[in-house]
C-alpha cells in the first residue's frame, strides 16, 4: 500500500492533541491530526463542558428549592430533562464544532476522521490509508473502566456519557464509585431530584485529601440527602425489567439494594489496547498508560505522548499544558521538563472544592515543617451575605520563607479563590503580603486578609 508521507502525525483531537497539530501545521510541517470520535475529546464532548453546564442547571434547581431560605416565594422545581439535554446538547456542539472549524482553517494540516492504529513505528494506518512520519504524537486518552461485577454486562447501566443523554431524572440513581464523577453527578443528579445512593469500595473518603477536607465534604454531601456508602464493594448486579438490584458486600456482611438507574464511575482506562502500540515499540505500564520520559518521550524514538494516556493526574489544564511542553521542545527549540509542575485542579461539587499545591498531609509525610492556616466560610462576608458559608479554606505557609505551599478552598467558588491563591504561589508573593494587600470588599478573595492573619 502507498504510504503518505506527513512531517508530524497526532492522533487524537483532545485537549493537547488539537492544539499541538494545529502548531505543528503552523511552523510549515504538513500535519495529520487523527480523530475517531469528535474533536475537544473527552472534556468537550462528554466531560468538562456537558457536565459543568448540568452543575450549573442543579444549582439553578436547588436555589429554586431553596428560595423560601432568601424570602421569596415559589413552588417546587419541576425539571425538564428534555430541555436540559437541548442545553447541554447546544453548548457541546458549539465548543466541538467552533474547535473543528479552527482546525479546518489552518493550512497544511488534515483533520482525518477514523480510527488510527499503528503498523510499526513511524507508520500508521486510518481506513484505507497509510501514514507515515517522523514524529508522531499520541493524545487517545482514556474511556470508562468497567469493573468485573457479575452481572454488570446484562443490565442497563450508565457512564458519564449517557447518563447526560437521559431524558428523565431517575428516581433512584445507584452510583458505582465515590470519585469525581460519582460526587459530581451524584449531586447534581439528587439536586434534579432523584435519591442517590454512592457505594465506594474504599474506606477511606476522597483518599488524596487530608482527611478535615474529606470528612467535611463528605458532611456537606450528606446534609444534602446523598446516601454515601463507604466500604461497600458492590459484588452483583441484575434487572429484573423493571428495577436494578444490587449486592454489595461490607466488613459487616452483605447488604442489598435496589434503584431504578446504576451509574458506573470507578475510574478510566487509556485507549491504548486498540492502538497497535507493540508494533510501534511503545512501552506501557500494568494498567495500559503510555510510559514516557518528563519530556513526554515515549520508549518509541519520535513517538511523544500526551494528556490523560501517559497516566499521572487525568485534567484537561495538564493535557493542554503537554502540548505547550511539546511545542516548545519540538517547535521552539526549548528543553521544558514536566518535573515540579504546578497541579492546581476543582471538583465541581457544590460547594466546590479546589486544590494547589502540599496537602497538610503531605507535608508531614514529607518532613515539610508549615503553619497551617485555617477558616470557615462562615467567617467570609460574601458567603455569608449570599447564605452559601459551608465549608472551610486552609493553607500551608512556609514558616522560614513566609511563602505559601498549598492551600484547599472548600466553599463557594472555591474553585476562582483557590486559582487567586495559586497566582500568589506563581508570583512567588508571601503570606503576609496577601494578609496586607488591599483586596476590594466584599469580595470572596477578600477572605485571603484574614486567612492569613
Ligand atoms: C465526566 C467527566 C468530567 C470531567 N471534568 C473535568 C473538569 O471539570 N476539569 C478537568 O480539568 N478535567 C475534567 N475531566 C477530565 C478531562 O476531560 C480529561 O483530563 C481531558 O479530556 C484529557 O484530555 P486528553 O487530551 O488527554 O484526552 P481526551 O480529551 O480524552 O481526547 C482523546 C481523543 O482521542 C481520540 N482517540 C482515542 N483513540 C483513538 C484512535 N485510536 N484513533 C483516533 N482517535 C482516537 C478520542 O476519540 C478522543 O477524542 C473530566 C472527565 C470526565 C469523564
Ligand atoms: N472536576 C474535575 O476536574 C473532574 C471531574 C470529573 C472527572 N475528572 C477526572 O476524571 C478521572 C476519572 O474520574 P472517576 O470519578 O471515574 O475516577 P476516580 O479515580 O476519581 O474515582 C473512582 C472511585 O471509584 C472507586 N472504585 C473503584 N473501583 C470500585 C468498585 N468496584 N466499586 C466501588 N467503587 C470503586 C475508587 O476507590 C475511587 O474512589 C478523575 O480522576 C479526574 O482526573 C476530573
Amino acid at each position: 500500500m502507498r504510504k503518505e508521507a506527513f512531517d508530524a502525525i497526532v492522533i487524537g483531537a483532545g485537549q493537547g492533541g488539537d492544539p499541538l497539530a494545529r502548531a505543528f501545521a503552523q511552523s510549515g510541517k504538513r500535519t495529520a491530526l487523527i480523530e475517531r470520535a469528535a474533536v475537544g475529546g473527552t472534556c468537550v464532548n462528554y466531560g468538562c463542558t456537558p457536565t459543568k453546564t448540568l452543575v450549573h442547571i442543579a444549582k439553578v434547581a436547588n436555589t429554586v428549592r431553596r428560595s423560601e431560605e432568601y424570602g421569596v416565594h415559589s413552588s417546587a422545581p419541576e425539571m425538564d430533562m428534555l430541555k436540559v439535554r437541548e442545553l447541554k446538547r447546544a453548548i457541546v456542539a458549539d465548543f466541538r464544532d467552533g474547535t473543528e472549524a479552527k482546525i479546518k482553517k489552518v493550512a497544511n494540516l488534515e483533520l482525518i476522521y477514523g480510527h488510527a492504529r499503528f503498523t510499526s513505528p513511524k507508520t500508521v494506518t486510518v481506513g484505507p490509508r497509510t501514514l507515515q512520519a517522523e514524529t508522531i504524537c499520541v493524545n487517545t486518552g482514556t474511556r470508562p473502566l468497567i469493573p468485573p461485577v457479575e452481572g454488570l454486562d446484562k443490565v442497563p447501566y450508565l457512564d458519564n456519557a449517557s447518563i447526560m443523554e437521559l431524558d428523565r431524572v431517575p428516581d433512584s440513581l445507584l452510583i458505582m464509585g465515590g470519585g469525581y464523577i460519582g460526587l459530581e453527578f451524584g449531586q447534581m443528579y439528587a439536586r434534579f431530584g432523584s435519591r442517590v445512593t454512592i457505594f465506594e469500595h474504599g474506606t477511606r473518603f476522597l483518599p488524596r485529601e487530608d482527611r478535615d477536607v474529606a470528612d467535611e465534604v463528605l458532611k456537606i454531601l450528606r446534609e444534602d440527602g446523598i446516601d454515601i456508602r463507604l466500604g461497600y464493594n458492590v459484588k452483583r448486579v441484575s434487572h429484573d425489567g423493571a428495577r436494578l438490584h444490587l449486592g454489595a458486600e461490607t466488613a459487616n456482611g452483605k447488604e442489598r439494594f435496589e434503584g431504578t438507574d446504576l451509574l458506573v464511575a470507578v475510574g478510566r482506562r487509556p485507549n491504548t489496547d486498540d492502538l497497535g502500540i507493540e508494533l510501534a515499540g511503545i512501552e506501557v505500564d500494568e494498567h495500559g498508560y503510555i510510559k514516557t520520559d518528563p519530556k513526554l518521550k515515549t520508549t518509541a524514538p519520535g513517538i511523544f505522548a500526551l494528556g490523560d494516556v501517559k497516566g499521572g493526574p487525568a485534567f484537561t489544564h495538564i493535557s493542554y499544558d503537554d502540548f505547550r511542553l511539546l511545542k516548545e521542545n519540538l517547535i521552539d527549540g526549548g528543553d521544558r521538563k514536566i518535573t515540579g509542575r504546578p497541579i492546581p485542579y476543582c471538583m465541581f461539587t457544590d460547594p466546590q472544592l479546589g486544590r494547589v499545591g502540599l496537602s497538610e498531609e503531605e507535608a508531614k509525610k514529607n518532613g515539610i515543617d508549615c503553619k497551617v492556616c485555617k477558616m470557615p466560610m462562615a467567617n467570609v462576608a460574601r458567603a455569608l451575605e449570599m447564605n452559601e458559608s459551608r465549608g472551610f479554606i486552609k493553607a500551608l505557609v512556609d514558616p522560614g520563607t513566609d511563602k505559601i505551599l498549598g492551600a484547599a478552598v472548600l466553599g463557594v467558588e472555591g474553585g476562582e479563590v483557590m486559582s487567586m491563591i495559586e497566582l500568589a504561589m506563581l508570583g512567588g508573593l508571601t503570606a503576609t503580603d496577601l494578609r496586607n494587600g488591599i483586596l476590594a470588599h466584599p469580595t470572596l478573595s477578600e477572605l485571603l486578609n484574614n486567612l492569613f492573619m
